[in-house]
């Protein structure tokens, strides 16, 4: 546990053992008209809908989330330069991403600390950092496929200016997505000492089959070199199934003492051929917030969502894990 998560800890004790984080902002962004049929996915909208953004983090405030993740999920300065900006166009995106969070979040403070019913928190900002696959837009973060070219420094290069500015526009804590192999996992922890980053950092990987990471690596190798990290506060698991959660817990629980999130997709399967979202099996049965009740019985202490869940999932898991409205 590294001595830096203070706030975070805060929270969770605040919250008698749980944290809320939001839910998919991308999911939502489309279900508010945003359309990003293109390689840069969500981070279009920063360019071209910034407003929908905030609305975006408004909702899931409301909802009753207490860590807000930001736009930054596939924003990133190559990205960007190969779609014609300027380094600093790029950079001021990335910034704006990080604000666009700080300011709902201080907007929605302000109101709820005026209503003495609320029993909102002070929501914290996580600048999201989506892993090298998501960049590529190529479905990686799901394999862990980087191919032969990729090594540990090509990796950190690729984070690392995006980090920089990102922790300089003054985000709660850092918010690594998807990340699919132990070479990133790597690449990230070294990266956090070289550029000293002093806020808290969550690694969060992709699972395929609730035992490996994608990239089919024991997560025990991985845990081993994110354990060494004081940098490093929480790890977990995002947009995997919400079906194989708890038993990534379990296995996570052996293997590190750090704080455990989790935030799963809905468990639809994108069908690529018939451009439609696929139900699970035995979606009705299993419903995302009982799971995410026995998620926080297993031991992990920031739950909440990552693609095709809502405001409506994020309100549901916060009524039940917090018992409070
Ligand atoms: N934070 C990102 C989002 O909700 C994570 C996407 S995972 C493919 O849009
Ligand atoms: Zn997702």
């Amino acid at each position: 546990m590294g001595s830096e998560a203070g706030a975070v800890e805060e929270l969770i004790a605040r919250n008698g053992g749980v944290a809320v984080i939001d839910g998919g902002l991308a999911t939502q962004l489309e279900a508010l008209g945003a359309v990003f049929n293109d390689p840069l996915w969500s981070a279009l909208c920063l360019i071209r809908d910034p407003h929908l953004i905030k609305q975006v983090h408004l909702q899931y405030l409301e909802a009753g989330a207490d860590i807000l993740v930001t736009s930054s999920y596939q924003a990133t300065i190559p990205g960007f330069l190969s779609r014609g900006m300027s380094l600093e166009e790029g950079e001021l995106l990335l910034q704006r991403s990080v604000k666009l969070a700080l300011e709902a979040r201080d907007s929605f403070w302000k109101l709820a600390q005026q209503n003495e019913e609320s029993n909102y928190n002070c929501a914290l900002v996580a600048a999201s950092i989506g892993s090298y696959g998501a960049y590529l837009a190529d479905g990686s973060e799901y394999s862990g496929n980087y191919g032969p070219s990729v090594d540990l420094e090509k990796l950190k290069d690729f984070h690392r200016r995006r980090l920089q500015v990102l922790v300089d526009a003054g985000p709660d804590l850092l918010a690594f997505e998807t990340i699919p192999n132990k070479l990133e996992a790597q690449a990230i922890t070294e990266l956090l000492d070289e550029e000293n980053i002093q806020i808290p950092s969550w690694i969060c990987f992709s699972s395929m089959d609730g035992e490996h990471l994608s990239s089919g690596e024991d997560f025990k190798d991985c845990l081993d070199i994110l354990n060494t990290s004081e940098k490093v506060s929480i790890v977990g698991i995002n947009c995997a199934s919400p079906l194989i959660v708890e038993n990534l817990i379990r296995q996570f629980k052996k293997l590190t003492k750090k704080l455990l999130a989790v935030y799963p997709n809905s468990g639809e399967v994108w069908d690529g051929r018939a451009k439609k979202w696929l139900q699970p099996e035995c979606a009705n049965e299993k419903r995302f917030d009982l799971l995410a009740k026995r998620w926080h019985e297993c031991g992990a202490s920031l739950i909440g969502g990552c693609c095709r869940t809502t405001p409506s999932t994020i309100r549901s898991i916060s009524m039940l894990l917090k018992n409070k409205p």
